[in-house]
């Protein structure tokens, strides 16, 4: 085992230790000898079983059968999404077929990023995480169930997903993911038109054509953002079966992953003798292992918020120095767009999650003896499924990456460490994913231009006044201030100044897309403008540094008179339409960006 690994694990265990024995405890009462349905009073029984067909009613009723939640995000409107359609009725028959029932008992929200990307929806996408947590919690909160299935792939979807299963950490529980698109015209194509249509270059019937080409069927969009990274990460935590991620959907082999996984739920109840709860999978080391994959695939800097609120509902303590701490020690082994040329379809082709696995778990930078949702041990994850004459088997994956373009070994990483930066100085702490960033990119000192929304940074530039080096501010975008939203259209347009030869950087309190790159970025700035943080006491003109190596991000002013400066007033913002008004509560519970921006962080951490 690495040693900076162990040292990280250890922290951390220390630190949780009594947060994460009070989670122990709670999970403990919560798991009571027999199905939990035994404990129902026969009314309440009734109710739960009513509407069920009279074999599964029958089944429901005995005792010795497992009966497995669904709780799925199905929705016409994500691509990732809208072929979890089918996945109940597979699942239904597939646990029928081994004399277990599986209840679909709720569905959850589900927001798409990339809908909202840019507009007023957007200000309730980070909100949307935790309200789906709590719609995890209604459905399994009937307590009729044995075992649960997650159905989820997009951003904040399967972090709520996480954070609400692990309130019932007692419950085996196993997420089914959807899988990718198949590959449209490439992600760096795409791009170029965006920027092309910023400069007024290309119409906007061939920026939609170029668009529709890229997203163009059921699936996960093939980008590095933080759906792929999302299930990139609860694959190397256990909670997927082995090389499930990257199956296209609609084919055979992920329909028959899904039954497989409908299987092994039932596998893993305490009746039938395999009994792994949730909370005993996610634990400081499964938290470390998700930490290690985000940093050696330069995955979505959200998880720099969402991995904290997921720990924190397993009574674990992670924060933002740990993993700048494993950034230091964990290669980069992956390039896949934004980080590279290559999609996740590529990256699957060139070797995929087995041969990623079997580096860093050779290279013992993963904790290996841990529980999973197929046993004990990570090495079980260095094979990928396939169809043998119509039945699932595992075989090993490839010794070698098929392409060293997008897959390196350990001994020929991209760069001897991860791609994720902690930005600090006197404008606060934030975070830099520098994988994106091309070298000559990742320092710039330039003078501020001040900004209190996109569309202002937007309107700048149309009117010809950002053409210079430039350090663009967008402030008052925290998770109080208007829900941290993303700012990724700011993309295209700080890509053309880049393009044209100008240092440019951006420092917010807001947050990116996981598929933003190229241009640097010191986002999450905690803590945030509304709360008093240094970035409302930047004025225009004022010197800033954004130093991508080492991590500097700081005000060049005299400290006293920097100290002497009052904050600026707090502009009007607009928190009414679109349902904003109705998440207001929530942006008030929220903690800071460097506690995971979660509106429950008090009551899992014990503070409230
Ligand atoms: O974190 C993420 O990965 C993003 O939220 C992603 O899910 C979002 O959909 C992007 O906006 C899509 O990229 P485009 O907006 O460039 O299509
Ligand atoms: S990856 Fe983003 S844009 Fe694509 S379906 Fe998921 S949320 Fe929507």
């Amino acid at each position: 085992m690495h040693p900076r690994v162990l040292e990280v694990t250890q922290r951390i265990q220390a630190r949780s230790a009594t947060t994460r024995q009070r989670y122990l405890d709670l999970v403990q009462a919560a798991a009571s000898k027999g199905p939990h349905r035994g404990t129902l009073p026969c009314g309440n029984l009734a109710h739960g079983v009513a509407a069920c067909g009279e074999s599964d009613k029958q089944a429901l009723r005995l005792m010795n059968q497992a009966n497995v939640a669904i709780v799925s995000a199905y929705n016409d409107m994500l691509s990732a999404h809208q072929p979890l359609e089918r996945f109940p009725e597979l699942i239904k028959d597939a646990l029928r077929q081994i004399g277990s029932v599986g209840q679909f008992a709720g569905g959850v929200p589900a927001m798409c990023d990339g809908v909202t990307q840019g507009e007023p929806g957007m200000e309730l996408s980070l909100a949307s995480r935790d309200v789906i947590a709590m719609s995890t919690a209604i459905a399994l909160s009937h307590n009729m169930f044995d075992a649960a299935l997650c159905l989820g792939v997009c951003d904040k979807i399967v972090p709520g997903l996480l954070i609400g299963a692990l309130r019932f950490g007692h419950l085996p529980v196993v997420f089914v993911p959807a899988g990718p698109m198949p590959t449209g015209i490439s992600n760096k194509e795409k791009a170029a038109v965006r920027q092309l249509f910023a400069e007024g270059k290309a119409t906007r019937e061939e920026l939609l054509a170029s668009e529709m080409a890229s997203y163009h069927a059921p699936g996960t969009c093939t980008f590095y953002g933080t759906a792929n990274t999302n299930q990139l990460l609860v694959e190397v935590m256990g909670l997927h079966l082995p090389g499930a991620s990257f199956v296209n959907p609609n084919t055979s082999l992920r329909d028959e992953l899904t039954r497989e996984a409908a299987r092994q739920a039932s596998r893993l109840t305490p009746e039938n003798g395999q009994y792994v709860p949730m909370a005993k999978i996610v634990d400081e080391r499964a938290m470390v292992n998700a930490v290690v994959a985000l940093l050696a695939t330069g995955g979505s800097t959200n998880h720099t918020l969402h991995l904290l609120a997921i720990a924190q509902a397993a009574g674990i303590q992670l924060n933002w120095q740990d993993m700048a701490d494993l950034s230091e020690v964990v290669p980069t082994l992956a390039r896949i767009y934004p980080n590279g040329q290559a999609d996740i379809n590529h990256f699957q082709a060139a070797g995929g999650m087995s041969f990623l696995i079997r580096q860093l778990l050779d290279g013992g930078l993963l904790h290996e003896d841990v529980d999973t949702v197929v046993g004990k041990g990570l090495r079980r994850y260095v094979q990928e499924p396939f169809l043998d004459a119509g039945r699932l088997v595992w075989r090993d994956g490839p010794a070698a990456s098929l392409d060293e373009s997008i897959l390196r070994p350990l001994d020929r990483p991209f760069s001897p460490e991860g791609g994720l930066r902690l930005m600090e100085g006197n404008l606060g702490r934030g975070v830099m994913k520098v994988s994106a960033v091309a070298p000559e990119h990742q320092v710039v000192e330039a003078p501020v231009r001040i900004f209190h929304d996109q569309a202002s940074l937007a309107a700048a530039f149309k009117a010809g006044e950002l053409e210079r080096d430039l350090v663009a501010v967008v402030r008052f975008q925290g998770p109080r201030a208007n829900g941290m939203p993303e700012l990724h259209k700011l993309t295209p347009f700080l890509g053309v100044l880049q393009d044209r030869g100008f240092k440019v950087a951006l420092v917010t309190d807001g947050r990116m897309s996981g598929a933003s790159g190229k241009v640097p970025a010191a986002i999450h700035v905690s803590p945030e403008a509304l709360n008093g943080g240094p970035l409302a006491r930047l004025r225009d003109g004022d010197i800033v540094r954004v130093d991508g190596t080492t991590g500097e991000l700081r005000v060049l002013v005299d400290a006293a008179q920097w100290d002497a400066r009052p904050l600026v007033e707090t502009p009007a913002i607009d928190g009414q339409g679109m349902g904003r008004e109705l998440f207001a509560f929530m942006r008030q519970a929220f903690s800071p960006a460097e506690q995971g921006a979660c509106s429950f962080t008090a009551e899992l951490n014990g503070s409230r």
